[in-house]
């Protein structure tokens, strides 16, 4: 038997629509997607295609109009406590400092304070930020902030990590500083990842496996590659690898056809 860590089977999510509260739109129809233990996959998809909403029924913060997600195994039932989740935007408290930032979940979850100061500092420091744990988040630079978020939610141990295109705000050098250091510590972990991109090469680069949504409404899964590049990888060096090349230009045939498809929609919505 295959062991998933995480199952989103036949999700479908309709939503009022947001002028019209009468309207309905359906973000998702009829979506499976499975990631197994320790599988780091990617999901692309055109803009506003509804790569968030699905992460977020992964979470456990949106409830589907229908279908099932599972948890190694298990029906998943409200907040989704064996994820950890990274969001687009900042997430750090801007009156905390970074080791405050870190320690909070440890203490939420009853973590008694010098454990998850000790906990709090060891993770600060994995992720090159020995030093800075006195500094608030306005004092750190955005890449400083996103290892101190990376922090966050790696000092909990989650068996899945949920990331919505957490690199999106960084230049591309931070970015590949970022995403190999991600891919570092998954190594070392091999933690079951879902993460979200619009970016083809950085989901090539990262992942074991590649999920196409189709543009919306009613986005499903339609095309999946596993990605069998060697690692560890470089992201930056992967990308002249033949096979790179190869996958790229075999995914971006299906994939190209959906985004000229949600640029159209996004024009139409905009008129
Ligand atoms: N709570 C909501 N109410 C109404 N519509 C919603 C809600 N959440 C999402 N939507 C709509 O569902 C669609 C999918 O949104 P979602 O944020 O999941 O897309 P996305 O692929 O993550 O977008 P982006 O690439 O811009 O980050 C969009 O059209 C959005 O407007």
């Amino acid at each position: 038997m295959v062991d998933h860590a995480l199952e989103l089977l036949n999700i479908s999510c309709i939503f009022r629509a947001k002028d019209d509260r009468a309207q309905r739109y359906t973000a998702v129809a009829d979506a499976t997607l499975r990631v197994r233990a320790g599988e780091f996959v990617s999901v692309v998809g055109p803009t506003g295609c509804g790569k968030s909403t699905l992460l977020n029924v992964g979470a456990g913060l949106l409830e589907p109009s229908s279908g099932e997600v599972k948890v190694f195994g298990r029906p998943l039932e409200g907040i989704n406590a064996r994820a950890g989740y990274m969001f687009q935007s900042e997430a750090l408290m801007p009156w905390r400092s970074a080791m405050d930032n870190v320690m909070l979940g440890l203490q939420y979850r009853g973590m008694p304070e010098a454990k998850a100061r000790a906990l709090a500092s060891e993770w600060l420091a994995r992720v090159g930020l020995a030093g800075f744990g006195d500094s608030y988040p306005h004092q750190l630079s955005g890449g400083m902030r996103k290892r101190a978020a990376l922090a966050q939610v790696l000092a909990l141990d989650p068996d899945i990590i949920l990331m919505d295109e957490p690199f999106s705000a960084l230049d591309v050098q931070t970015r590949q500083l970022m995403e190999n250091e991600v891919l570092a510590l998954w190594a070392s972990k091999k933690k079951a990842v879902l993460f979200i991109t619009h970016d083809l090469d950085e989901a090539i680069a990262m992942s074991d496996r590649v999920v196409v949504l189709s543009a919306g409404p009613a986005t499903r899964p339609i095309g999946e590659f596993e990605i069998d590049l060697p690692r560890p990888r470089d992201v930056a060096e992967v990308r002249t690898h033949p096979r790179f090349v190869e996958l790229h230009s075999q995914i971006w045939a299906v994939l190209r056809d959906e985004v000229l498809k949600g640029y159209a929609q996004q024009l139409k919505k905009a008129a």
